[in-house]
């Protein structure tokens, strides 16, 4: 027997309609379960604020935790500069600078208007959200990197008040690397509490947490859920939960780099999924050759969770039998992360339509755009790519619309205005349009 794990190997072609869409599914695809195990959290937060907040952290984070450390002092701040490698600090800086600066161009004016009549100015303003609670997981690693990918779009699009939410460690700490890129990327509010407990933290506020109208950031389908349960309560946009990845590799591609690169999202979690999808039986093989190698050169608790992941159905190697099949794979998987391994690689972009990510060439392994390339790791999971975009600056904005009509313009547009509401049997509508006004 094998030291290392088994990988499945799934055969396209061979697969009946059922055993295809078993492929497709991730972990949280039926999250019943989640929202039924969030209803108590939520309910438990709303009643008691902090109270909760310390016995969750308790519970679930394995912290020692009092009311009075539920908000980072400065002196926690001082002590994650002091404790962290000087060379981690110049990463995260690095890292916040290159995401800063992809963030600053996603940035809209604050106000566009154009004539689209004559007489009638049309536009829209941006501003942004008053508060957003930004989330960095903590669980089955630490994540400063979320913390930059989430709090840079939130400072560059000016939010007054933004604040980071982030389980507690057992010495009641949030990671230090995780304060200082809080720091680097703009926040100084940041509070301890995880899953669920965050979400209802920000959306009903407790004694210590402020209240905030938008949460955002990654997380364990316990987040996932507890977003979907407090919609209206608190906006939500990006579904980011349990990463997934699929490595495509041509038949150009280089065996051993595709399977290298199927462990980066794999290694997250048992829940995490990630295919190598490949129309070459050869780099099937080969890179299924290659893995132990690999294995070889991870801890032990990684090996476990990305064995898990590539030995069912929410990973392993997929052999297509053509490349149109693995395209059609591809478009309904949607995946969160794709890499595209080949030595055209921008020749495979045309055929893709549904990713939230998508890395061209053999230089571009995941890795290096989860933690720093530039744009935001912050993806939608779970075949939400079909219908939505990464997080980025417009998520901690919003805009209105605005209109500016003169007497010219109101002359044209108020008799079609005037057919229109009498059509719909709407009196006040057509009366603002006939008399008092003139034409
Ligand atoms: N899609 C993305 O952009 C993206 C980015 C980074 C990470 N991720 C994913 O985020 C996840 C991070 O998970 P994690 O566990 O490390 O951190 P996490 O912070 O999401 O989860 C830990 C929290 O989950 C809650 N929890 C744990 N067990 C619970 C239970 N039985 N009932 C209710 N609540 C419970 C606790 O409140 C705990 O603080 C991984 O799945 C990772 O793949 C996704
Ligand atoms: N792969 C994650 C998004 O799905 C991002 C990340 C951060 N650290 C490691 N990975
Ligand atoms: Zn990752």
């Amino acid at each position: 027997m094998s030291e290392f794990p088994k990988v499945a190997l799934h055969d396209l072609a061979r697969l009946s309609p059922p055993e295809r869409q078993q492929l497709l599914l991730r972990i949280d695809a039926d999250l019943d379960p989640f929202l039924e195990g969030v209803k108590p959290i939520i309910a438990a937060v709303k009643q008691e604020g902090d109270a909760a907040l310390v016995r969750y952290a308790k519970m679930y984070d394995r912290a020692d935790l009092d009311v009075s450390g539920i908000a980072a002092s400065e002196a926690e701040f001082d002590e994650a500069f002091a404790a962290l490698d000087p060379d981690m600090i110049k990463t995260l800086d690095y890292a916040a600078g290159n995401i800063r600066r992809y963030h600053e161009a996603q940035l809209p004016g604050e106000m566009w208007m154009k004539e689209i009549r004559p007489g009638v100015l049309v536009g829209e303003r941006f501003t942004p959200i008053d508060s957003v609670a930004v989330y960095a997981p903590r669980g089955k690693g630490s994540f400063p990197s979320m913390t930059l990918m989430t709090a840079i779009p939130a400072v560059v699009a000016g939010v007054p008040l933004p604040i980071l939410l982030t389980p507690a460690g057992p010495d009641g700490k949030v990671d230090a690397a995780t304060l200082v890129a809080a720091k680097l990327a703009g926040i100084t509010h940041v509070y301890k509490a995880g899953g669920a407990v965050a979400v209802a933290a920000a959306a009903f506020g407790t004694q210590t947490v402020p209240r905030c109208c938008k949460f955002e950031g990654p997380g364990s389908p316990w987040v996932v859920a507890a977003k979907r349960q407090l919609q209206g309560i608190i906006g939500s946009r990006v579904a980011a939960g349990p990463s997934e990845v699929i490595v495509f590799a041509d038949e150009t591609a280089d065996p051993r780099l595709a399977a290298l690169d199927l462990l980066i999202e794999a290694e997250h979690g048992p829940d995490s999924s990630a295919f190598l999808v490949t129309p070459s039986r050869d780099v099937a093989e080969k890179a299924m050759a290659a893995l132990p190698e690999f294995w070889r050169q991870m801890g032990a608790q990684r090996v476990d969770y990305a064995g898990t992941v590539l030995g069912g159905t929410r990973g392993g190697i997929a052999l297509a039998a053509s490349l149109g099949e693995a395209y059609d794979f591809i478009n309904d998987y949607a995946p969160e992360h794709l890499q595209i391994l080949s030595k055209a690689p921008f020749e495979h972009l045309s055929h893709i339509r549904n990713a939230s990510e998508i890395l061209l060439g053999e230089y571009a392994p995941g890795s290096i755009a989860n933690y720093l390339m530039g744009p935001n790791a912050v993806l939608p999971t779970g075949g939400a790519a079909r219908f939505s975009s990464p997080l980025g600056v417009h998520d901690f904005m919003k805009s209105a619309s605005i209109g500016h009509i003169t007497q010219k313009g109101y002359r044209e547009m108020a008799p079609h205005t005037h057919r229109f509401a009498r059509y719909e049997g709407f009196d006040a509508h057509a009366n603002a349009v006939s008399s008092l006004r003139g034409q």
